[in-house]
């Protein structure tokens, strides 16, 4: 078979404006219509159930049985076990094919007929459903084309072909072969060298679905009919799951148009006949965890059970003539539309395990199986076409392609690579399909508007009228219920009296009975007296005349009942006959009615659609936006919240610089103060040492002070003891002596010497004591050098540090204005990307605003969070430098205090020492001074009154020679040191 799209003459796609929609249409035609009455009957839906038998698998598992089939009874038995209870359930079918039913038998049974009717011009669809693995391929394809287990699908071709060879028609077939897979329509006979890609569910304005660019294979034998159905088939979806080693993955539907030419009519127009039957083999139901799909097939089988549950849903719909029947949910029900509720006679094959591993799975086919039942359609045979029509069409068809052709091959030119131009021809036909869908969807759209409106403008008067005519019918029943009172009373009475004339005439009829007994007896005995014969005459005639009497009333009571009976029947007749002409009146308003609203129904049904689609377009058209803005919104709050991160992270790894920083401070503060802690220890150790040293030398010069007092005063006792003894000897001896003396006058000058002696080791201590206080003094100008060395580092220390936290300040500050400024720059920024972005949502969405308003306020809240946490954090630094600036003070302030405290210390001890000193020398030089001239001066007092008298004989000494007397005479005791060291 070629391939190629081009060489192939017989292949043709069906798009709109090639399909011969004249085919299908019930209006457009201007042949006659050839419906009779009965094809408009509504016809149940052929419901066939075919049960297989156990799998290799289930015969394994050992699995009990739970179905049960009875094909003479057309019923299936389902068991169940409830708890211990074992309940059956029965389903009863049109036909009912068990375990051990052959192919052959369902096919003659069940699609031999259906063949013939397809023949005959009919549309048929047969569809296997059920679960999977349970013999829906097997009965559609069956095992092998020409074996005792070929399937529907080969028999009913060959079926076909056999008819239609021996009738000798003259006839054309064509074949399409699609495939819905995961929602999306794929042409299972596509040339191979087109691209792939999914084809497009369309409907044409009148209802009729079609597939746009669904190729059509024109097949003339049983052959190649054969090689369509293998092209396609190996084409479908199909994997290996659990409960089935080739499993369909996908719905298929393999359609077969024939056209057959009728015999010529008496007007010599030739006639077309079209017949259609549409091959569905559904993908099986399936129970993941059963099947153990995972991922792909996961996703297959989901696919397949949403699709197969709309179908359910809109077989339940049909079922219950439900008035919304939810087609438009999935591709699969729009697909099968005209097969379920339509136009389309249908024959569905519900196919089960018997095992009771499936019970759920089979009592839920069972279930849709046997609602189906229920589903009417409207089967009509398909309309004739005039082969002069068809031909006249296929004519505009090719002068068109041909059109299109010349003028494809004029706008790119003949030399054009071929590719070239079939890519371009591509183009511009999908362009101009989809112009054409364009206009046509308009047209459709103001069709509908105009269409809607006219029905609602009918809907109304509809209902006006139907009000009247509801009130009518009111008035109606109420006059019936009336006159229905009036007759039964009217038949009451008439049995009554009925009854009561039976049970007079029945005692007369006993009287007489009574009196021929009596003239039997009479007669019979014939020996009765005469007088009483007369007698008994008498009463005869008496009785006679009674009867007559009675006979009359009877007779005038029946004539008076029959007349009754009479006017009745003429009343009820009458009433009867007014009543059906209201009620056929009625019946025929009601008829028009129901019509009027049924093409109102319809109308709105097909406005409602075409608005739904619309709708649908719009909300998915909506949702993509929607969607698109959310996710712009997404990417915005995202951006803001990466964004927040980084600030918050810029934040944080500031935050720990800064940290890093005050503990780097607090360190070198911590440092600082050890530092200048141990500095003012050490000055303190020192400074108490040299009060230590200063109490010391104070206490020593006190004892010396003490000591050399008491001494002084003991030598000065000791002194005067002898200066008066010696006073009295010398009284004694110096006259005696007063010539030694003067001839001793070179020894006394050279004692005067040693008084000097004394005289010098007393300045001598004296300078050695200014020594101490000028060592002393330098000590302690030492210490006030090495104080103020101290206070100077302090301040220097003190000036570091300060520039220090200044700097730690400022690179905080610095730290933190970044932050701010980066703050600044992002909010800036997020307050321009709103505005971007609210510009652009109140462009497109204005339901939006929610949205961005919500932004807003969260990026306000950020904003006023991070403007809360800046200014927190510029607190927290402010006081913390704070903190620091008077941790640093505190310790310069007590060092400066504690120097003051030295300083004036040392001051005071300097002054003290000094006063010490110079009171101490003083002292000395004053008790040395007095003791001197006292004792000079009592010399010479003493001297005087002594030498006076005895003036003209003595040499009084000189006062040179009277002091170096006192020192000798007070010898070493003037000295301080031997004082000390004694
Ligand atoms: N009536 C039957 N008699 C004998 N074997 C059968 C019958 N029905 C089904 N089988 C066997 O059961 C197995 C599964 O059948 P089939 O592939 O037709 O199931 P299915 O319903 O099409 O499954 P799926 O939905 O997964 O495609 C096949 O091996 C087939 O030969």
């Amino acid at each position: 078979m070629e391939n190629s799209r081009t060489s192939n003459p017989r292949r043709r796609s069906w798009t709109p404006s090639s399909m011969p929609r004249t085919l299908w249409s019930s209006t457009e035609s201007p042949t006659k219509d050839f419906r009779s009455n009965d094809d408009q009957k509504a016809v149940n839906v052929q419901v066939v159930v075919r049960c297989r038998p156990l799998s290799e698998d289930e015969v394994r598992a050992r699995a009990s049985l739970m179905i049960s089939c009875d094909e003479t009874k057309q019923q299936v038995i389902a068991s169940q076990n409830t708890g211990n209870k074992q309940t059956d359930r029965v389903f009863v079918f049109d036909k009912v094919f068990g375990p051990t039913s052959q192919q052959k038998e369902l096919y003659d049974d069940v699609v031999a007929p259906v063949i013939s009717e397809v023949l005959e011009g009919y549309s048929w669809t047969i569809f296997a459903y059920g679960q999977t693995g349970t013999g829906k391929t097997y009965t559609m394809e069956g095992e092998g084309r020409k074996q005792k287990n070929a399937g529907v699908i080969p028999r009913a071709v060959q079926q076909i072909f056999d008819v239609l060879e021996s009738e000798k028609a003259d006839y054309s077939m064509k074949a399409t072969f699609l495939e819905l897979y995961n929602e999306e329509i794929t042409d299972l006979l596509a040339s191979d060298d087109q691209p792939k890609r999914p084809l497009v569910l369309m409907e044409d304005g009148k209802g009729a679905v079609f597939v746009r660019g669904l190729e059509e294979e024109i097949v003339c034998s049983v052959d190649e009919i054969y090689a369509v159905l293998d092209k396609g088939s190996s084409r479908k979806h199909t994997a290996e799951t659990l409960l089935n080693k080739q499993s369909n993955r996908s719905h298929s539907i393999f359609t077969i148009t024939i056209q057959i030419k009728e015999p010529n009519s008496s007007d010599g127009s030739e006639l077309i006949r079209c017949g259609k039957l549409n091959l569905v083999d559904l993908a099986g139901s399936e129970n993941i965890l059963r099947s153990g799909a995972r991922e792909v097939r996961a996703r297959e089988a989901g696919e397949i059970n949403k699709s197969l549950l709309t179908l359910g849903r809109v077989i339940n719909a049909l079922a219950d003539s439900s008035t919304h029947v939810p087609y438009r949910d999935s591709k699969l029900t729009r697909l099968l539309r005209d097969s379920l509720g339509g136009k389309t006679k249908t024959c569905i094959i519900a196919t089960i395990s018997p095992s009771i591993l499936s019970q759920e799975e089979t009592l839920s086919t069972l279930d849709y199986a046997f609602r189906a039942k229920c589903i009417k359609n409207r089967p009509e045979v398909n309309q004739k076409l005039m082969k002069s029509t068809l031909i006249k069409d296929l004519y505009s068809q090719i002068d068109s392609l041909k059109q299109e052709l010349h003028a494809t091959r004029q706008r790119n030119g003949s030399y054009a690579a071929e590719d070239e131009r079939h890519s371009a021809d591509a183009l511009r036909k999908q362009l101009m399909e989809i112009q054409e869908l364009y206009i046509f969807q308009q047209q459709l759209r103001v069709d509908l508007e105009d269409k809607l409106e006219r029905n609602e403008r009918e809907l109304t008067t509809t209902r006006q009228s139907l009000f009247n005519l509801e009130d009518q019918y009111q008035q109606a029943i109420v006059m019936c219920k009336d006159k229905e009172t009036l007759i039964f009373n009217l038949i009451s009475s008439g049995k009554e009296l009925t009854k009561k004339a039976l049970e007079l005439r029945s005692d007369l009829e006993g009287a007489a009975s009574d009196v021929s007994t009596l003239f039997a007896k009479i007669e019979h005995k014939n020996c009765l007296e005469d007088t009483n014969r007369q007698h008994i005459q008498n009463f005869y005639s008496q009785l006679v005349q009674q009867l007559r009497e009675l006979d009359n009333a009877v007779s005038a009571s029946a004539t008076s009942q029959e007349q009754n009976w009479k006017a009745i029947q003429d009343n009820t007749q009458s009433f009867l006959a007014s009543k059906s002409k209201a009620i056929d009146e009625l019946l025929k308003q009601t008829e028009y009615l129901k019509d009027l609203c049924a093409s109102g129904v319809k109308n709105l049904d097909v406005s409602a659609e075409e608005l739904y689609q619309n709708s649908q377009l719009a909300l998915s058209r909506l949702s993509s936006e929607l969607s698109a803005h959310s996710s712009c919104i997404v990417d915005l709050v995202t951006k803001n919240s990466s964004d927040a991160d980084a600030i918050n992270n810029d934040l944080k790894s500031n935050m720990n610089n800064l940290r890093s920083r005050i503990d780097a401070l607090i360190k070198l503060q911590e440092e600082n103060h050890a530092r200048d802690y141990q500095a003012s220890k050490n000055i303190s150790s020192s400074l108490v040492n040299f009060f230590k040293t200063l109490r010391i030398y104070i206490s020593k010069l006190t004892l010396i002070e003490e000591d050399s007092r008491t001494i002084t005063n003991q030598k000065l006792h000791a002194f005067t003891t002898k200066f008066e003894e010696f006073s009295l000897a010398e009284e004694r001896l110096l006259l005696e002596q007063m010539a030694q003396l003067l001839a001793n006058s070179s020894s006394r000058k050279k004692k005067m010497a040693t008084v000097d002696d004394v005289l010098e080791s007393a300045s001598n201590r004296s300078d050695k004591l200014n020594q101490e206080i000028s060592d002393m003094q330098s000590l302690t100008a030492d210490g006030e050098e090495e104080w103020n060395n101290f206070i100077a580092k302090t301040e220097t220390n003190y000036v570091e540090d300060s520039a220090a936290v200044e700097a730690g300040k400022c690179t905080l500050e610095e730290g933190l204005q970044c932050c701010m400024r980066k703050l600044a720059e992002v909010s800036q920024q997020q307050r321009m990307n709103e505005e971007s972005l609210l510009v652009e949502i109140n462009k497109n969405f204005d339901s939006d605003d929610s949205h961005i308003k919500n932004g807003t306020s969260v990026n306000e809240k950020i904003h006023a969070r991070f403007s809360s946490i800046a200014a927190s954090l510029l607190e927290e630094t402010d006081d913390a430098t704070k903190k620091l600036m008077l941790s640093a003070e505190n310790p310069l302030r007590l060092d400066h205090e504690a120097s003051e405290k030295a300083n004036l210390l040392s001051s005071r001890c300097l002054v003290c020492t000094k006063e010490t000193s110079t009171i101490h020398s003083e002292q000395v030089a004053e008790i040395s001074r007095t003791a001197r001239e006292s004792l000079l001066d009592d010399y010479l007092v003493d001297n005087a009154s002594c030498v006076s008298p005895r003036k003209r004989n003595l040499v009084l000494p000189t006062r040179e020679e009277i002091e170096c007397l006192i020192i000798s005479t007070l010898g070493d005791s003037l000295q301080p040191d031997n004082a000390v060291a004694s």
